[in-house]
């Protein structure tokens, strides 16, 4: 086994080994939770329009203001307000040319067609340009479109946004002892992973095309792998990592001429962790995440969520910073990831923390990082890894 790469590289070098997939335009519901491949510009200013901000009367020079007419939102009057005259305007609709001041209804007087009332302190309406120039760019390309994102694309005048394709995963579970249904017992687990990993992966942005099982031998390993790089970006596959009777992965990634980014992490639960490019056309990835399923987790946030994040063309995810509830230990020379939940006093680590356990994995936020040769106590800043999503 090679020397393990340290938890932070291990991230860094994943995330910068990923070249972006193709960017290519798609309609605004479609572009959801995917990432801007271009800039956002602004294809208007913003309002595009002087735009009244509230219902009431449009007018010029002194009052009594004779009342001349109606601009409603959606209007594109050409009406127009000259010195001693009034037009009644709806929220939103546009300012008629010649308007001084436009005054809210409540503080006015009206009586037949004559309006009168002191001018407001303030502007009422929102002019041209007040929020963003015609042209001005919004957002850099790499951020991801959430429905504030759309929203913002929708009022500014786009139908589609470029976006970079959604990484495609295909996930292998190896392990002849996982059953599929029913109580576990005689030697016999339930697969924790296939029924959960899917889940954690469209947190993370990609499309899950396959999930398979592949029997505990080197050919069946090798024709699953074949056969999910043929339809995806990325295999992703569980258990096997280490150098045990039956696992497989390491022999099978040398027989598909497959080269490592990453072949093991000095990080505590986890550390067979790996990532490797396979050859071929339409070069893909691999990550073998360890078999015990908290491990499998540490996998996917320390390896997956920078590889997804890279091929989508966002940063790398960025660590959050907690305060510590409770001391946490460390883990000598590797980087210790402790299963913590989030509360008012700050972050509190779990139990059932052993790496085969997932009592903790279900309740927690996500995970404190203890550096190597370092220990966190209470009251301490801490790094935090959230769990996707
Ligand atoms: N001689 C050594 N043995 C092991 C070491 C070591 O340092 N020296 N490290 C242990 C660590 S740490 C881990 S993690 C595991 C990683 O092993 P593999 O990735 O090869 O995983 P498997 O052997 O296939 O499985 C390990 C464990 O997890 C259970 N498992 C596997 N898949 C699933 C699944 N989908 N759902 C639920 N449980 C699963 C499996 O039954 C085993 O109990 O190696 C240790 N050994
Ligand atoms: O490092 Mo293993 O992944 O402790 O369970």
């Amino acid at each position: 086994m090679k020397h393990p790469i340290s938890w932070d590289d291990a991230r860094a070098a994943v995330h910068t080994a990923a070249t972006p997939l193709p960017g290519r335009p798609v309609p605004l519901p479609e572009a959801d939770g995917a990432v801007l491949a271009t800039p956002l510009v602004t294809l208007t200013a913003l309002p595009a329009f002087d735009t009244s901000s509230v219902d009431g009367y449009a007018v010029a020079g002194p009052a009594p203001w004779r009342l001349v007419g109606q601009v409603l939102a959606g209007d594109a009057s050409e009406i127009t307000v000259t010195s001693g005259t009034a037009v009644e305007i709806a929220t939103g609709a546009m300012v008629p040319v010649g308007t001084e001041h436009v005054i809210r209804l409540e503080s006015t007087e009206v009586d037949g067609s004559w309006v009168t009332a002191s001018l407001p302190e303030k502007q009422e309406w929102r002019p041209t340009g007040e929020e963003a120039a015609a042209g001005e760019i919004l957002l850099p390309p790499g951020v991801r479109v959430t429905p504030g994102v759309l929203a913002l694309a929708a009022a500014c005048g786009h139908d589609v946004l470029a976006v970079r394709r959604r990484p495609r995963v295909a996930l292998v579970v190896f392990g002849d002892e996982l059953l599929d249904s029913g109580p576990p017992g005689a030697g016999r687990v339930r697969d924790a992973l296939g029924p959960s990993l899917p889940g954690w992966l469209r947190r993370l942005g990609a499309d899950v095309v396959s999930v398979t099982r592949a029997a505990d031998t080197l050919e069946a390993h090798e024709t699953a792998v074949r056969e999910a790089a043929a339809q995806s970006d990325v295999v992703l596959t569980t258990g096997g990592t280490m150098h045990g009777p039956v696992d497989h992965l390491h022999p099978t990634l040398a027989t598909l001429g497959a080269s490592y980014v990453v072949d093991t992490v000095a990080v505590r639960p986890g550390f067979p962790m790996l990532t490797a490019t396979l050859p071929g056309p339409g070069a893909g990835w691999l990550v073998g995440l360890p078999g015990n399923p908290q491990s499998a987790v540490i996998g996917l946030v320390t390896l997956a969520a920078p590889l997804l994040a890279g091929l989508a063309g966002a940063p790398l995810p960025p660590l959050a910073s907690v305060v510590l509830a409770n001391d946490v230990p460390g883990r000598g020379t590797f980087t210790h990831l402790a299963l913590a939940r989030l509360t008012p006093d700050g972050a509190v680590t779990l139990p059932h923390a052993g790496s085969a356990m997932l009592r903790g994995v279900a309740g927690a936020d996500g995970f404190v990082i203890v550096r190597p040769d370092t220990t966190a106590p209470t009251g301490a800043k801490a790094d935090f890894v959230p769990m996707p999503g």
